[in-house]
């Protein structure tokens, strides 16, 4: 059972952990951090936190766990606050996309404090932002990595993943440096491919006649592209170094396929074809998450 859980940043992850955890009935009260009233009005209106601070010094005080929710560019800042003043039991992890860079701003704010610490990445969320799109069932059947430091405590690894499964997820554990270079494959170069298909439209004289037409394939593709412009700046700017292998790796594959077409090679062209469909499809009916 927790007395209180602090969540720093109660938006689409931090409040649906939260609203998930509540339906658990092992915690007593929730605190909100954030720092916009109004979206801190919404949490508190629909329940999701008991109370709601803009000040993160103040509301950690006797937190038995503290949830970092912000984009990965704010952490280091409220590591620095709140290092002072967490309890000896206090149990902190964080919910970031990225985890080498918030593993070493932990190290560099939080040397006391790195037995408690177990960084995590939920792998499920949405394009849309803030706690109104929170869901008590978003980590349902969805897998969360944990990377835990060597410092990290048995205790305190056991409670964030049994705190996970609670809210129906599957919790696996690998290396930091593993981590990132996954996901930039797999969801931070796929973000960045959105944002530059729609900016490189929107950007042209015609972008109406474009849009106007465009459709479901461009809407499937592009939906990521409305995601949080300050959580995706953070992600890519912490995982340059692997960002920049899969987008040296992407635009090789692309400009194969354009020398493909310029050639008018549709046997290669088909074979890259087949074989992606082939692993999608194979990735689909192997019940992805
Ligand atoms: N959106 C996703 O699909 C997804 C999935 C997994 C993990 N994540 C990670 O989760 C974290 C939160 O993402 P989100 O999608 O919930 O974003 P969000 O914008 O919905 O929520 C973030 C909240 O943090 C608040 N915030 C920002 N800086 C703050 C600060 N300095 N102090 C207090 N509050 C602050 C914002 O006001 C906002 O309410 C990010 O690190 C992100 O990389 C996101
Ligand atoms: O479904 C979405 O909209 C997402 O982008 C979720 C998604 C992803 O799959 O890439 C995005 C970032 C995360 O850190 C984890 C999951």
């Amino acid at each position: 059972m927790l007395k209180k859980l602090v969540i720093v940043g109660v938006g689409l992850i931090g409040g649906s952990f939260a609203m998930a955890l509540r339906n658990t009935n092992m915690v007593e009260r929730i605190v909100g951090v954030g720092r916009s009233w109004e979206n801190l009005s919404s949490a508190l209106g629909t329940y999701v936190i008991d109370a709601a601070e803009t000040n993160a010094v103040n509301a950690v005080a006797d937190a038995d766990l503290v949830v970092l929710a912000v984009p990965v560019g704010q952490m280091g800042g409220i590591m620095q606050e709140i290092a002072p003043v967490l309890s000896s039991h206090t149990v902190i992890t964080d919910v970031g996309s990225t985890k080498q860079d918030v593993i070493e701003l932990a190290m560099r704010y939080m040397p006391e404090h790195l037995e408690r610490f177990v960084p995590g990445h939920p792998i499920a969320g949405a394009e849309r932002s803030g706690v109104k799109a929170a869901t008590d069932s978003l980590f349902q059947d969805k897998n969360v990595i944990l990377t835990p430091l060597p410092e990290t405590s048995d205790d305190a690894r056991n409670l964030v993943k049994e705190l996970w499964q609670k809210c129906g997820a599957i919790v696996h554990e690998m290396p930091p440096k593993v981590h990132d270079q996954i996901f930039a494959a797999v969801s931070h170069l796929p973000h960045v491919l959105a944002y530059a298909l729609v900016a490189d439209i929107a950007a042209r004289p015609n972008a109406s006649d474009l849009f106007q037409f465009a459709a479901g394939g461009f809407r499937d593709f592009t939906r990521i592209a409305s995601s949080s412009p300050e959580m995706w700046r953070d992600i890519c700017l912490a995982n340059r170094d692997a960002m920049v292998v899969e987008l040296d790796s992407y635009l090789a594959q692309v400009n194969r396929m354009r020398d493909a077409i310029i050639k008018g090679d549709g046997i290669a062209l088909q074979q890259i074809f087949d074989a992606a469909r082939n692993a999608r499809n194979a990735w689909i009916s192997g019940g992805s998450k």
